[in-house]
């Protein structure tokens, strides 16, 4: 059921077209081809699985390409199943068997790695793709919001009425109500939610109107330990008739709901105008319990604040690092120097210490505070051979000369947006024979694939683990090389 359209021009922006899916491309974007006069159009379609009809309006047009917005899915994929959970914009692939989203997370990702990578043999260098643990339940922190525009999933309709759960898919205004699980954080949470929701309403407080910028309810951040079974929440408002707010019932009613599973409740203030839960300027302070919680990572326990970064998936993260220390291991002396760059709380400094216990292993992250819990679990953990900075990257290569021709391994993990090309820069001075890079954003890998290949770096394998299932995210882990 492609469209057809009678004149020769590429779409014009703001188009709405309905169009069949036929391919996926990377980062999970749907691929349909449009037949015109002068020839086929290819039209980009995010977060749409082949076989699907759907409907999309044109937000960017070149000569055989449109970019497109998802608006409906008008008919569902052949390949589709039913799942007893609430579906959210942020799992789109969740009706997709696991199987195929891997399937198409492969593909995607070695034609990356050709493309960008320009790594002509990337099916060859292909290692692996290794499963998360659970598909389903498997992450550790949700981030619901309240809003005063609430999308009906049922009647498409904009209400003026109180939300709480997630954005509406390319909204940053309405939200629609979490009523059930959805499939990929806590049951128990995510089944309660809608009491929390009528809890908040009745207090008669406003929940936050994003285009007016005003409100009090602004965010629920839930924080979980599997190894513990426990959830912290941290309940974010504005400072707006705070003293109205029954603090204490709210503090009741989630001990009641969730017992002994309650590990802690914060209260963020935040009247930053900015979508954002960090307020720039205000406080969080501990209502009940702890600040913190406690996951276990491959026997070894860190404690990790709200706003700490941590593996979303700290089962699959497992995997994950399991994999890169056996990069790590096939090349490098136990004894070595090893470069943890991007470190957050010292996961990977931690793992590689036990299993290398004579190397010597240098964390270095950007967040203090992350650093501070690195340092508490190295020491709670018995971990002497390694040591954390607080520091960019760029700036601790450049004020550590002493460092160059004396690292044996650097292992790269930075955050999605790559590493800043001066920081790569300054890595690859250092002239270690072995990098492992880990990424959870594989475009960015492979684009400093290309880099590090023409540095003298050549690329030894690479693997993928399907860390965040449901969505179209994947880790990759790759091993370099100096050449000789
Ligand atoms: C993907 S996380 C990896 C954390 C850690 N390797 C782990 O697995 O838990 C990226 C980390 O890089 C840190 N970061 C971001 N920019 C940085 C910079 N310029 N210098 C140092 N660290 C940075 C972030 O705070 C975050 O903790």
């Amino acid at each position: 059921m492609s469209a057809k359209r009678n004149n020769n021009n590429a779409l014009k922006r703001g188009e709405e077209i309905e169009v069949t899916i036929s391919k996926m491309a990377f980062g999970g974007r749907g691929i349909a081809k449009m037949p015109t006069e002068k020839g086929e159009l290819v039209v980009f379609v995010p977060n749409t699985i082949p076989g699907q009809v759907v409907k999309c309006r044109v937000v960017k047009s070149r000569k055989n390409h449109v970019e497109t917005k998802l608006l409906e899915i008008v008919e569902k994929s052949p390949d589709e199943v039913s799942i007893p959970y609430q579906p959210i914009a942020g799992a789109p692939y969740a009706t997709l068997p696991v199987q195929l989203q891997q399937k198409y997370k492969q593909e995607t990702c070695i034609d990356l790695f050709r493309r960008i990578g320009g790594v002509q043999n990337a099916d060859i260098l292909f290692d692996t793709l290794l499963s998360s643990p659970d598909n389903w339940h498997y992450r550790n922190k949700m981030e619901y919001s309240f809003a005063a525009i609430r999308y009906d999933l049922h009647t498409h309709e904009e209400l003026d009425e109180f939300a709480l759960g997630f954005k509406h898919r390319g909204t940053w205004w309405m939200v629609e109500n979490l009523d059930a699980d959805s499939g990929l954080f806590d049951e128990q949470v995510e089944n309660n939610l809608h009491i929390i929701r009528k809890f908040c309403e009745d207090s008669g407080l406003p929940p936050w109107h994003a285009p007016r910028r005003e409100g009090f309810f602004r965010f629920l951040t839930v924080r979980k330990s599997y190894a513990n079974d426990q959830v912290l929440f941290n309940l974010v408002t504005t400072s707006d008739n705070l003293a109205k707010f029954d603090m204490d019932g709210f503090v009741q009613l989630l001990q009641k709901l969730f017992a002994e599973r309650l590990a802690g409740i914060l209260h963020t203030i935040n009247d930053d105008k900015g979508d954002r839960v960090q307020p720039l300027e205000g406080a969080s302070r501990t209502i009940v319990g702890k600040d913190f919680i406690t996951e276990n990572l491959s026997g070894i326990d860190f404690d990790i604040r709200m706003e700490s970064f941590f593996q979303t998936n700290p089962k699959s993260a497992e995997v994950l690092y399991n994999k890169a220390i056996s990069y790590l291991k096939e090349k490098v002396n136990t004894e070595g120097t090893i470069l943890d760059l991007f470190c957050g709380t010292g996961t990977i400094s931690q793992l590689v210490s036990r299993e290398m216990p004579h190397a010597k292993v240098i964390g270095v992250e950007i967040e203090q505070s992350a650093v501070e819990d690195a340092r508490k679990a190295a020491a709670a953990n018995g971990v002497t051979n390694t040591t954390f900075y607080a520091a960019d990257v760029n700036k601790f290569l450049q004020e550590h000369p002493q460092y160059g021709g004396k690292i044996d391994a650097v292992i790269l993990d930075p955050p999605r947006a790559g590493i800043a090309p001066k920081a790569l820069k300054r890595t690859i001075e250092l002239h270690a024979p072995i990098i492992v890079y880990i990424s959870c954003n594989p475009a960015t890998l492979a684009r400093d694939t290309n880099t590090l290949n023409q540095e003298g770096f050549e690329l030894v394998k690479y693997s993928l683990v399907d860390q965040f299932p449901h969505t179209s995210h994947v880790e990759a882990v790759a091993l370099f090389q100096k050449k000789s």
